[in-house]
């Protein structure tokens, strides 16, 4: 038997009002009902009709400085997928939560809750929050620096990973015969005592479907691909060119390697923003359509958070003002800035040309094309080490999804390239991904496993 095919994993990445800036002003969106539960429930059951891995939701716990212009309000995501989980049976969902802005403890009870009331279809986007902003809501003077979150952040994965598996798969007894109903020799608290967290544990509820949801990850900066490479299952990415995303990729699947792991269980998945017309010209007539319901103001505030630049007083048409970027500091650290600056390198735009570049989706690859056309360069990143599947921005909601479901799937499914149907039934399943076996129940933990052991009987006394 020859083996399977490799298989695209594609998440459908919802921003309320589309991932271009001004898609929220497009004839076919529909911003009046960007807070209907209906609207999102109608998507998630396209996404599942259309088979794809999961829905997909950014966060971050500060608004948006700049929500005049844009459709950039945040709902909380774990509250949203829960709602989305009730009406469909195979889709997965991704949220998005911060290990700055945080505490483990309670982020692993939404998450497990989540797994165990989908059926083991949540996925968690660990995310450090790049917006300074959010401190001031958390009772901080300062965002932490980029190093200090990111040490935080494996802190905190580790922590919320101990209480995922504080309890062992066959703690849950329920047995009416005998009247237990829970193995407490199989539930151990974590003890943790570290930098940023003490937690006693154990989890308030049983280990999830899923063992753990699973691990994403969305920064691609040298400390967030080591972070990456620890821990994440799957990692979303923005890319322009083949070339970076082949960097990048290759990058990872060593990183992975070197630390022991399987690059198979950890899926590379850029971003593309697809403006799909029946003709090359339409759907760049499309694009262009888009661009021009743009705001500068927003744009040019956009870009100023990337690059840290300010650009108001400067022609828009004239060339870009290179020497004002400055490299170093946090900002030489994030990678969203260095994509920003390889496009100013490689194409010497205009302001208005970057801005244009940008207004799609914040540096992700942003492509216009027939439906032939957009599946061939899917099928050219697939093939080539670029990515194991895409996270789909459509530029507009809900007809841009549309068109890539009707027009595009059924090109990938006909060259082998996607699923017809799930195999499994959770998110872990249709990434391929292994269920985690659980820490306390390994061999070599037995002796730890003792010391725990007494530990959680006083626990259980109290
Ligand atoms: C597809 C994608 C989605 C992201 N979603 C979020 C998000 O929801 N919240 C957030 O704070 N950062 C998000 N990020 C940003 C990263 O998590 C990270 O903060 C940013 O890239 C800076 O970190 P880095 O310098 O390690 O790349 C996302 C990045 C990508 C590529």
């Amino acid at each position: 038997m020859p083996a399977e095919k490799r298989q695209l994993n594609l998440n459908l990445f919802i921003y309320p009002g589309g991932h271009h800036e001004a898609g929220w002003r497009y004839k076919d969106s529909a911003p009046e009902r960007v807070l209907d539960i209906a609207y999102y429930q109608e998507l998630a059951k396209k996404a599942e009709a259309s088979k794809f891995d999961a829905l997909f939701f950014a966060d971050g716990p500060a608004l948006a400085d700049n929500i005049r212009y844009a459709s950039r309000f945040r709902l909380e995501p774990l509250t949203w997928i829960s709602a989305l989980a009730a009406v469909t049976e195979r889709i997965g969902f991704i949220a998005t939560a911060s290990t700055t802005y945080n505490e483990p403890y309670n982020l692993a009870r939404l998450f497990a809750s989540v797994d165990h009331l989908s059926g083991g279809r949540a996925g968690w986007n660990i995310v450090t929050t790049g917006d300074a902003s959010a401190a001031l809501n958390f009772g901080f003077d300062r965002h932490p620096t980029h190093a200090d979150r990111y040490e935080r952040a494996s802190e905190f994965v580790d922590v919320v990973t101990k209480l995922w598996d504080s309890w062992e798969d066959a703690a849950l007894i329920a047995d009416r015969q005998s009247g237990i109903f829970a193995d407490t020799d199989k539930i151990h608290p974590i003890n943790h005592i570290g930098k940023y967290h003490r937690v006693k544990g154990p989890l308030t509820l049983p280990r999830s479907p899923q063992g753990r949801p699973v691990y994403v990850q969305a920064g691609s900066s040298q400390d967030g691909r080591s972070f990456a490479s620890r821990y994440a299952e799957a990692i979303f990415t923005a890319h322009q060119t083949l070339g970076n995303a082949q960097e990048f990729y290759a990058d990872i699947k060593a990183r992975v390697k070197s630390v022991g792991r399987n690059p198979d269980h950890v899926k590379v998945l850029p971003g593309i923003s697809p403006f799909i017309g029946s003709t090359e010209a339409e759907a760049r007539a499309l694009h262009d359509e888009f661009n021009e319901l743009t705001q500068p103001e927003y744009s040019l505030h956009q870009l100023r958070r990337i690059v840290d630049a300010d650009l108001s007083s400067y022609d828009l048409d004239g060339p870009f003002p290179r020497e004002l970027i400055r490299i170093e500091g946090e900002r030489g650290a994030s990678s969203r800035f260095h994509v920003v600056l390889d496009i100013i390198e490689r194409e010497n735009p205009t302001i208005r040309q970057l801005l244009h570049r940008l207004a799609g989706a914040r540096g992700h690859w942003v492509q216009a094309g027939t439906p032939e056309q957009i599946t061939d360069k899917i099928q050219e990143w697939f093939d080539n080490g670029a990515a194991d599947g895409f996270n789909i921005m459509p530029p507009y909601l809900q007809g841009g999804f549309d068109i890539f479901a009707e027009e595009v799937v059924p090109l990938l499914r006909k060259r082998g390239l996607f699923r017809h149907d799930y195999d499994g039934a959770t998110l872990r399943d249709h990434f391929g991904l292994p269920r985690p076996e659980n820490t306390f129940s390994r061999p070599h933990r037995l002796s730890h496993l003792r010391i725990g052991h007494s530990t959680s009987k006083r626990y259980a006394n109290t």
